[in-house]
């Protein structure tokens, strides 16, 4: 069977395509890749938070899964909206990367932890702002934007000595060797989905191509998680610029979920560690939100949307 893949056209983008066309090609299909350019490319400079609508990264791909000129389309899990517009579903996940987030620089001695002569941090992730400013109050932040080559280089020309990403990102990208520090999940809970790929069809897609699509794709494993937590983040309605975290490990038949929410400055942080069988995902991720909210979730993410409206 011949698979055609929609795809954005930035260097990370076309590694997780090409990826997916591999392990096509592996479980003996052949595939194509498709480049599709969304509002978000060519909106650079704009925080896209202030572009305001949902899915500026997919509206355009979603069209050509709609109008079945291609049959998937491949995006990082984090950036999928908890909530995908009618007729559109996540049917795979592949087998998720390590989930850290990590410092990157260019200069070979980052001493992260000091206080008299604080780092500054490249960072436009409230997430990210929000956990230095609960556990590392001392470091400074900068707003950079961009895909990861042009961030190294905003860096490398003075912005910040360091830049805080998804190992994910990094690895793929081939910066290993510029990364100076791994940041503990303890501390730094990703983002709901960081490291995993999502498979993303419209539903006319016949059944036949779905199971040879999962098949070939899934990673049952993550799968589970990402369904945790995205369950999650649905529930507490939270975009990608609400500081909300979510991470779902896998233990046998039994998924341990932690996930919180945080308020901007940093001052208010909510966590929570839950334990459901893995067939009980979505209901697992519900059930932490319920209670984050209650927790004062609720009170912090009020306050976030006000403070981010403004
Ligand atoms: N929000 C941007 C984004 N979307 C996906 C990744 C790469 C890592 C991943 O796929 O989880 C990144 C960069 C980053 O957060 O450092």
């Amino acid at each position: 069977m011949n698979i055609r893949i929609g795809t954005r056209g930035s260097k990370l983008a076309l590694w997780q395509a090409e990826y997916v066309k591999n392990k096509l090609e592996k479980a003996g299909h052949s595939a194509e890749i498709k480049i599709i350019e969304t509002k978000g490319d060519k909106i650079l400079d704009v925080a896209i938070s202030k572009i305001g609508s949902k899915g500026v990264f997919t509206e355009e791909i979603e069209a050509q899964l709609a109008e079945g000129n291609i049959d998937i389309a491949v995006h990082s899990a984090k950036d999928m909206q908890s909530e995908l517009p009618t007729g559109f579903e996540l049917i795979a996940f592949t087998e998720r990367e390590k989930v850290n987030d990590v410092l990157v620089s260019h200069k070979d001695s980052i001493d992260f932890y000091n206080k008299e002569n604080p780092i500054v941090i490249g960072t436009s992730s409230t997430r990210r702002i929000a956990t230095l400013k609960h556990f590392y109050p001392h470091v400074k932040t900068v707003d950079i934007r961009g895909n990861l080559q042009t961030r190294i280089r905003k860096m490398e020309e003075g912005l910040c000595d360091a830049i805080l990403l998804a190992y994910a990102g990094v690895h793929r990208m081939n910066y290993d060797e510029k990364i100076k520090l791994e940041l503990s999940t303890k501390e730094f809970i990703p983002a709901v989905g960081q490291g995993s790929v999502a498979i993303e069809v419209h539903k006319t897609i016949d059944q036949e191509k779905k199971d040879i699509l999962r098949f070939a794709l899934n990673h049952k494993q993550t799968e589970y998680c990402l369904r945790a937590e995205r369950a999650y983040l649905k529930y507490l309605q939270g975009g990608c610029s609400i500081p909300v975290f979510g991470l779902a490990q896998l233990e046998g038949n039994s998924i341990e979920m932690e996930a919180g929410i945080i308020s901007l400055n940093g001052k208010e942080r909510i966590s929570l560690k839950l334990t459901d069988e893995a067939s009980r995902a979505e209901e697992l991720g519900n059930l932490i939100a319920k209670q984050v909210l209650k927790k004062g979730g609720d009170k912090i993410l009020k306050e976030i949307r006000e403070q981010l409206s403004e």
